[in-house]
Protein backbone atom coordinates (compact mmCIF):
# COMPACT_ATOMS: atom_id res chain seq x y z
CA UNK A 1 0.00 0.00 0.00
CA UNK A 2 1.04 3.64 -0.78
CA UNK A 3 0.73 6.16 1.41
CA UNK A 4 2.05 8.76 -0.83
CA UNK A 5 -0.48 9.17 -3.18
CA UNK A 6 -1.54 12.94 -3.92
CA UNK A 7 -5.37 13.32 -2.68
CA UNK A 8 -6.96 14.27 -6.43
CA UNK A 9 -10.73 14.88 -6.48
CA UNK A 10 -11.57 15.29 -10.02
CA UNK A 11 -15.00 16.91 -9.79
CA UNK A 12 -17.47 14.21 -11.25
CA UNK A 13 -20.55 15.00 -10.17
CA UNK A 14 -23.23 18.08 -10.31
CA UNK A 15 -22.93 20.34 -13.10
CA UNK A 16 -21.76 23.63 -11.92
CA UNK A 17 -23.50 27.00 -13.46
CA UNK A 18 -20.53 28.37 -15.07
CA UNK A 19 -20.40 32.29 -15.61
CA UNK A 20 -22.60 33.14 -18.33
CA UNK A 21 -20.54 35.28 -21.17
CA UNK A 22 -22.41 38.02 -22.96
CA UNK A 23 -23.09 36.71 -26.39
CA UNK A 24 -24.56 38.76 -29.19
CA UNK A 25 -28.02 38.52 -29.52
CA UNK A 26 -28.78 35.70 -32.07
CA UNK A 27 -30.92 36.98 -34.93
CA UNK A 28 -31.92 35.33 -37.90
CA UNK A 29 -31.84 36.11 -41.31
CA UNK A 30 -35.07 38.44 -41.39
CA UNK A 31 -34.13 40.06 -38.20
CA UNK A 32 -36.34 38.23 -35.82
CA UNK A 33 -34.69 37.54 -32.35
CA UNK A 34 -33.58 33.77 -32.66
CA UNK A 35 -34.71 31.61 -29.87
CA UNK A 36 -31.35 30.32 -28.43
CA UNK A 37 -31.21 27.03 -26.67
CA UNK A 38 -28.73 25.36 -23.81
CA UNK A 39 -28.79 22.67 -21.14
CA UNK A 40 -26.78 19.56 -20.57
CA UNK A 41 -27.04 16.19 -22.38
CA UNK A 42 -26.23 12.89 -20.51
CA UNK A 43 -24.52 10.09 -22.96
CA UNK A 44 -25.39 6.89 -20.89
CA UNK A 45 -25.46 3.14 -21.72
CA UNK A 46 -23.53 -0.32 -21.01
CA UNK A 47 -20.11 0.02 -21.01
CA UNK A 48 -18.50 0.03 -24.72
CA UNK A 49 -21.17 1.51 -26.60
CA UNK A 50 -19.57 3.92 -28.19
CA UNK A 51 -20.14 7.20 -25.46
CA UNK A 52 -16.77 8.38 -25.42
CA UNK A 53 -15.92 7.90 -29.13
CA UNK A 54 -19.27 10.04 -29.69
CA UNK A 55 -18.49 12.77 -27.26
CA UNK A 56 -15.27 13.22 -28.93
CA UNK A 57 -17.12 13.57 -32.92
CA UNK A 58 -19.71 15.61 -31.58
CA UNK A 59 -17.51 18.06 -30.21
CA UNK A 60 -14.56 17.93 -32.35
CA UNK A 61 -12.26 17.55 -30.51
CA UNK A 62 -10.63 14.64 -28.46
CA UNK A 63 -12.22 15.31 -24.66
CA UNK A 64 -12.66 11.83 -23.58
CA UNK A 65 -10.25 8.66 -23.97
CA UNK A 66 -11.87 5.61 -25.40
CA UNK A 67 -10.56 1.66 -25.96
CA UNK A 68 -11.70 -1.18 -27.16
CA UNK A 69 -11.88 -2.93 -23.30
CA UNK A 70 -15.25 -2.30 -21.75
CA UNK A 71 -15.31 0.42 -18.53
CA UNK A 72 -12.87 2.81 -19.73
CA UNK A 73 -14.84 6.02 -18.36
CA UNK A 74 -14.62 6.33 -14.74
CA UNK A 75 -15.74 10.37 -14.54
CA UNK A 76 -18.44 12.62 -15.61
CA UNK A 77 -16.54 13.96 -18.36
CA UNK A 78 -18.36 17.14 -19.98
CA UNK A 79 -17.55 18.66 -23.91
CA UNK A 80 -19.01 22.03 -25.05
CA UNK A 81 -20.67 22.53 -28.38
CA UNK A 82 -21.54 25.74 -29.39
CA UNK A 83 -23.73 26.47 -32.37
CA UNK A 84 -25.38 29.48 -33.62
CA UNK A 85 -28.54 28.95 -31.69
CA UNK A 86 -27.96 26.13 -28.97
CA UNK A 87 -24.83 25.55 -26.35
CA UNK A 88 -25.23 21.73 -26.26
CA UNK A 89 -23.09 20.35 -23.13
CA UNK A 90 -22.38 16.44 -23.43
CA UNK A 91 -21.73 14.59 -20.43
CA UNK A 92 -20.26 11.37 -21.18
CA UNK A 93 -21.23 8.91 -18.69
CA UNK A 94 -19.23 5.54 -17.12
CA UNK A 95 -20.79 2.66 -18.56
CA UNK A 96 -23.30 1.06 -16.30
CA UNK A 97 -22.78 -2.51 -15.33
CA UNK A 98 -23.54 -5.19 -12.73
CA UNK A 99 -20.70 -3.74 -9.78
CA UNK A 100 -18.37 -6.20 -8.93
CA UNK A 101 -16.32 -3.58 -6.92
CA UNK A 102 -16.79 -0.30 -4.92
CA UNK A 103 -15.22 1.50 -7.57
CA UNK A 104 -17.93 -0.15 -10.10
CA UNK A 105 -20.79 0.64 -7.13
CA UNK A 106 -19.92 4.11 -7.14
CA UNK A 107 -19.49 4.83 -10.92
CA UNK A 108 -23.21 3.50 -11.17
CA UNK A 109 -24.53 6.21 -8.72
CA UNK A 110 -22.36 8.82 -10.80
CA UNK A 111 -24.41 7.69 -13.44
CA UNK A 112 -28.08 7.88 -11.97
CA UNK A 113 -26.67 11.31 -10.48
CA UNK A 114 -26.28 12.51 -13.64
CA UNK A 115 -29.46 11.67 -15.10
CA UNK A 116 -31.21 13.61 -12.42
CA UNK A 117 -29.36 16.69 -13.38
CA UNK A 118 -29.71 16.43 -17.45
CA UNK A 119 -32.22 18.19 -20.00
CA UNK A 120 -31.64 15.38 -21.85
CA UNK A 121 -30.31 11.82 -22.37
CA UNK A 122 -29.00 10.19 -24.96
CA UNK A 123 -29.17 6.44 -24.59
CA UNK A 124 -26.39 4.76 -26.41
CA UNK A 125 -27.49 1.34 -28.39
CA UNK A 126 -25.09 -0.32 -30.60
CA UNK A 127 -26.30 -1.55 -33.49
CA UNK A 128 -24.60 -4.52 -33.62
CA UNK A 129 -25.45 -5.84 -30.82
CA UNK A 130 -29.42 -7.47 -29.82
CA UNK A 131 -31.04 -5.25 -26.69
CA UNK A 132 -30.57 -7.32 -23.93
CA UNK A 133 -30.82 -7.00 -20.21
CA UNK A 134 -28.14 -4.42 -19.03
CA UNK A 135 -29.86 -1.84 -22.00
CA UNK A 136 -33.89 -3.34 -19.85
CA UNK A 137 -32.30 -1.84 -16.84
CA UNK A 138 -31.10 1.32 -17.94
CA UNK A 139 -34.69 2.03 -19.69
CA UNK A 140 -36.30 0.88 -16.15
CA UNK A 141 -34.66 3.50 -14.65
CA UNK A 142 -35.39 6.11 -17.34
CA UNK A 143 -39.20 5.01 -17.27
CA UNK A 144 -39.22 5.72 -13.28
CA UNK A 145 -37.24 8.67 -13.68
CA UNK A 146 -40.26 10.17 -16.13
CA UNK A 147 -43.01 8.93 -13.93
CA UNK A 148 -45.21 11.09 -12.28
CA UNK A 149 -42.31 14.63 -12.65
CA UNK A 150 -41.17 16.09 -15.60
CA UNK A 151 -37.80 13.92 -16.54
CA UNK A 152 -35.04 14.12 -19.08
CA UNK A 153 -36.04 14.03 -22.81
CA UNK A 154 -34.87 10.93 -23.90
CA UNK A 155 -33.27 10.48 -27.39
CA UNK A 156 -32.62 6.84 -28.49
CA UNK A 157 -29.29 6.78 -30.26
CA UNK A 158 -28.42 3.74 -32.50
CA UNK A 159 -24.60 3.83 -32.59
CA UNK A 160 -22.14 2.12 -34.77
CA UNK A 161 -24.43 1.82 -37.73
CA UNK A 162 -20.91 1.09 -39.81
CA UNK A 163 -21.02 -2.54 -38.58
CA UNK A 164 -24.39 -3.65 -39.70
CA UNK A 165 -26.17 -3.86 -43.32
CA UNK A 166 -29.40 -2.27 -43.59
CA UNK A 167 -31.69 -5.02 -43.27
CA UNK A 168 -30.42 -5.59 -39.67
CA UNK A 169 -30.30 -2.01 -38.99
CA UNK A 170 -34.18 -1.73 -39.64
CA UNK A 171 -34.67 -4.55 -37.85
CA UNK A 172 -32.72 -3.12 -34.74
CA UNK A 173 -34.12 0.17 -35.04
CA UNK A 174 -37.72 -1.52 -34.49
CA UNK A 175 -36.67 -3.32 -31.10
CA UNK A 176 -35.50 0.17 -29.80
CA UNK A 177 -38.90 1.52 -30.51
CA UNK A 178 -40.07 -1.51 -28.12
CA UNK A 179 -37.66 -0.78 -25.43
CA UNK A 180 -39.43 2.79 -24.03
CA UNK A 181 -41.43 5.60 -24.87
CA UNK A 182 -38.31 7.56 -26.68
CA UNK A 183 -38.78 11.16 -27.92
CA UNK A 184 -36.76 10.61 -31.15
CA UNK A 185 -34.44 7.59 -32.49
CA UNK A 186 -30.96 8.68 -34.15
CA UNK A 187 -28.85 6.46 -35.86
CA UNK A 188 -25.21 7.33 -35.77
CA UNK A 189 -21.73 6.30 -36.59
CA UNK A 190 -19.36 8.13 -34.78
CA UNK A 191 -16.15 6.54 -36.41
CA UNK A 192 -17.58 7.15 -39.85
CA UNK A 193 -18.97 10.50 -39.13
CA UNK A 194 -22.20 9.65 -40.18
CA UNK A 195 -25.71 11.42 -38.66
CA UNK A 196 -23.31 13.14 -36.55
CA UNK A 197 -25.09 16.78 -37.59
CA UNK A 198 -28.56 15.56 -37.15
CA UNK A 199 -28.00 14.26 -34.22
CA UNK A 200 -26.57 17.64 -32.58
CA UNK A 201 -29.69 19.23 -34.63
CA UNK A 202 -32.08 16.51 -32.86
CA UNK A 203 -30.70 17.55 -29.24
CA UNK A 204 -30.28 21.13 -30.06
CA UNK A 205 -34.47 21.01 -30.21
CA UNK A 206 -34.64 19.08 -26.95
CA UNK A 207 -32.95 21.39 -25.08
CA UNK A 208 -34.74 24.01 -23.06
CA UNK A 209 -34.40 27.87 -23.97
CA UNK A 210 -31.48 29.25 -22.50
CA UNK A 211 -28.71 31.15 -22.70
CA UNK A 212 -24.86 30.60 -23.34
CA UNK A 213 -23.52 29.04 -20.45
CA UNK A 214 -19.66 28.67 -21.81
CA UNK A 215 -17.22 30.48 -24.00
CA UNK A 216 -17.25 30.36 -27.88
CA UNK A 217 -14.00 28.31 -27.73
CA UNK A 218 -14.05 26.32 -24.61
CA UNK A 219 -14.76 22.64 -25.86
CA UNK A 220 -14.34 20.83 -22.07
CA UNK A 221 -14.78 21.30 -18.53
CA UNK A 222 -11.96 19.01 -17.56
CA UNK A 223 -9.22 20.63 -16.22
CA UNK A 224 -5.66 20.03 -18.44
CA UNK A 225 -3.96 18.14 -15.37
CA UNK A 226 -6.86 15.45 -15.96
CA UNK A 227 -7.05 15.43 -19.20
CA UNK A 228 -3.33 14.52 -19.41
CA UNK A 229 -4.00 11.63 -16.68
CA UNK A 230 -6.61 10.60 -19.10
CA UNK A 231 -4.18 10.52 -21.76
CA UNK A 232 -1.64 8.53 -19.50
CA UNK A 233 -4.25 5.68 -18.62
CA UNK A 234 -5.55 5.67 -22.60
CA UNK A 235 -1.50 4.68 -23.47
CA UNK A 236 -1.29 2.38 -21.03
CA UNK A 237 -4.67 0.15 -21.71
CA UNK A 238 -3.34 -0.45 -24.95
CA UNK A 239 -1.83 -3.76 -24.97
CA UNK A 240 -3.21 -5.07 -21.61
CA UNK A 241 -5.29 -7.58 -21.19
CA UNK A 242 -8.34 -9.41 -18.80
CA UNK A 243 -8.75 -7.56 -15.48
CA UNK A 244 -5.74 -5.55 -15.80
CA UNK A 245 -7.31 -2.04 -17.42
CA UNK A 246 -9.43 -2.09 -14.54
CA UNK A 247 -6.35 -2.00 -11.92
CA UNK A 248 -4.92 0.90 -13.49
CA UNK A 249 -5.35 4.51 -11.96
CA UNK A 250 -2.80 7.41 -13.18
CA UNK A 251 -2.37 10.82 -11.04
CA UNK A 252 -0.71 13.62 -12.66
CA UNK A 253 1.66 14.61 -9.77
CA UNK A 254 3.13 18.05 -11.06
CA UNK A 255 3.02 19.58 -14.45
CA UNK A 256 6.31 22.57 -13.95
CA UNK A 257 8.68 24.07 -15.74
CA UNK A 258 12.49 23.37 -15.09
CA UNK A 259 15.66 24.00 -16.00
CA UNK A 260 16.72 22.00 -19.41
CA UNK A 261 19.61 20.94 -17.51
CA UNK A 262 18.42 20.54 -14.11
CA UNK A 263 14.96 18.84 -13.88
CA UNK A 264 14.58 20.04 -9.93
CA UNK A 265 15.16 23.61 -10.76
CA UNK A 266 12.36 25.79 -11.87
CA UNK A 267 12.18 28.47 -14.07
CA UNK A 268 9.52 30.94 -15.39
CA UNK A 269 6.93 29.25 -18.09
CA UNK A 270 7.80 29.42 -21.44
CA UNK A 271 11.65 29.51 -20.67
CA UNK A 272 12.89 26.16 -19.78
CA UNK A 273 11.50 22.47 -20.51
CA UNK A 274 7.81 21.79 -19.74
CA UNK A 275 7.89 18.59 -17.19
CA UNK A 276 5.13 16.00 -16.53
CA UNK A 277 5.21 13.77 -13.38
CA UNK A 278 2.51 11.21 -13.07
CA UNK A 279 2.13 7.88 -11.69
CA UNK A 280 0.61 4.94 -12.62
CA UNK A 281 -1.00 2.64 -9.64
CA UNK A 282 -1.70 -0.87 -9.85
CA UNK A 283 -3.05 -3.16 -7.45
CA UNK A 284 -0.80 -5.74 -7.28
CA UNK A 285 3.14 -6.37 -7.66
CA UNK A 286 2.68 -8.67 -10.83
CA UNK A 287 0.79 -6.25 -12.42
CA UNK A 288 3.55 -3.12 -11.80
CA UNK A 289 5.65 -5.79 -14.02
CA UNK A 290 3.62 -6.39 -16.73
CA UNK A 291 3.32 -2.52 -16.81
CA UNK A 292 6.42 -1.63 -16.18
CA UNK A 293 7.92 -4.96 -19.22
CA UNK A 294 10.98 -5.73 -19.25
CA UNK A 295 13.76 -3.81 -18.86
CA UNK A 296 10.99 -0.62 -19.05
CA UNK A 297 10.08 -1.28 -22.51
CA UNK A 298 6.39 -1.39 -22.08
CA UNK A 299 6.57 1.58 -19.51
CA UNK A 300 8.38 3.36 -21.97
CA UNK A 301 6.06 2.57 -25.10
CA UNK A 302 3.23 4.25 -22.95
CA UNK A 303 5.54 6.97 -22.41
CA UNK A 304 5.92 7.72 -26.17
CA UNK A 305 2.43 7.21 -27.18
CA UNK A 306 0.84 9.62 -23.93
CA UNK A 307 3.44 12.08 -24.75
CA UNK A 308 2.21 12.78 -28.44
CA UNK A 309 -0.86 13.09 -27.20
CA UNK A 310 0.08 15.94 -24.55
CA UNK A 311 2.18 17.58 -26.82
CA UNK A 312 -0.63 18.24 -29.11
CA UNK A 313 -3.17 18.84 -26.04
CA UNK A 314 -0.67 21.48 -24.63
CA UNK A 315 0.51 22.90 -28.28
CA UNK A 316 4.40 22.34 -26.95
CA UNK A 317 6.76 19.34 -26.37
CA UNK A 318 6.53 17.87 -22.70
CA UNK A 319 9.23 16.19 -20.98
CA UNK A 320 7.09 13.00 -19.41
CA UNK A 321 8.14 11.42 -16.42
CA UNK A 322 5.89 7.78 -15.15
CA UNK A 323 6.41 5.91 -12.28
CA UNK A 324 4.45 2.95 -11.83
CA UNK A 325 3.25 2.17 -7.68
CA UNK A 326 0.94 -0.53 -6.25
CA UNK A 327 -1.79 0.66 -4.08
CA UNK A 328 -3.33 -2.74 -3.26
CA UNK A 329 -6.81 -3.56 -4.10
CA UNK A 330 -7.51 0.13 -4.62
CA UNK A 331 -10.59 -0.71 -6.35
CA UNK A 332 -12.21 -2.28 -3.22
CA UNK A 333 -10.87 0.51 -0.25
CA UNK A 334 -12.74 3.61 0.34
CA UNK A 335 -9.98 5.26 1.21
CA UNK A 336 -7.95 4.90 -1.81
CA UNK A 337 -10.82 5.99 -3.66
CA UNK A 338 -11.12 8.86 -2.05
CA UNK A 339 -7.19 9.62 -2.45
CA UNK A 340 -7.92 9.23 -6.46
CA UNK A 341 -10.90 10.82 -6.55
CA UNK A 342 -13.77 8.53 -6.98
N1 LIG B 1 -17.14 0.47 -35.85
C1 LIG B 1 -17.39 1.40 -34.92
N2 LIG B 1 -16.76 1.32 -33.73
C2 LIG B 1 -17.04 2.26 -32.80
C3 LIG B 1 -17.94 3.32 -33.05
N3 LIG B 1 -18.01 4.08 -31.92
C4 LIG B 1 -17.17 3.50 -31.03
N4 LIG B 1 -16.59 2.42 -31.54
C5 LIG B 1 -15.59 1.53 -30.89
O1 LIG B 1 -16.18 0.93 -29.76
C6 LIG B 1 -15.22 0.80 -28.68
C7 LIG B 1 -15.74 1.47 -27.43
O2 LIG B 1 -15.87 2.84 -27.67
P1 LIG B 1 -15.95 3.90 -26.48
O3 LIG B 1 -16.31 5.21 -27.10
O4 LIG B 1 -14.73 3.85 -25.62
O5 LIG B 1 -17.19 3.30 -25.67
P2 LIG B 1 -17.84 3.79 -24.28
O6 LIG B 1 -19.30 3.50 -24.37
O7 LIG B 1 -17.45 5.20 -23.99
O8 LIG B 1 -17.15 2.79 -23.27
P3 LIG B 1 -17.05 2.81 -21.63
O9 LIG B 1 -16.13 3.93 -21.26
O10 LIG B 1 -16.50 1.47 -21.36
O11 LIG B 1 -18.44 2.96 -21.09
C8 LIG B 1 -13.92 1.44 -29.22
O12 LIG B 1 -13.08 0.42 -29.69
C9 LIG B 1 -14.41 2.33 -30.36
O13 LIG B 1 -13.44 2.52 -31.37
C10 LIG B 1 -18.56 3.40 -34.33
O14 LIG B 1 -19.34 4.30 -34.67
N5 LIG B 1 -18.25 2.40 -35.22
Amino acid sequence: MTDDLDPTSPDAGTPAQPDAPSGPEDRSADGERATHRSGFVALVGRPNVGKSTLTNALVGEKVAITSSKPQTTRRAIRGIVTGENAQTILVDTPGVHRPRTLLGERLNDLVRETLGEVDVVGFCLPADQKIGPGDRFIAEDLVEMRTGRRGPRVIAVVTKTDLVNRDLLAQHLMAVDQLMDFDEIVPISAVKGDQIDVLLEVIAKQLPEGPQLYPDDQLTEESRDDRISELIREAALEGVREELPHSIAVVVEEVVETDPDDPFVHVEPGEGRLVVRATLFVERDSQKGIIIGKGGSRLKEVGTQARGEINHLIGRKVHLDLRVKVAKEWQRDPKQLGRLGF
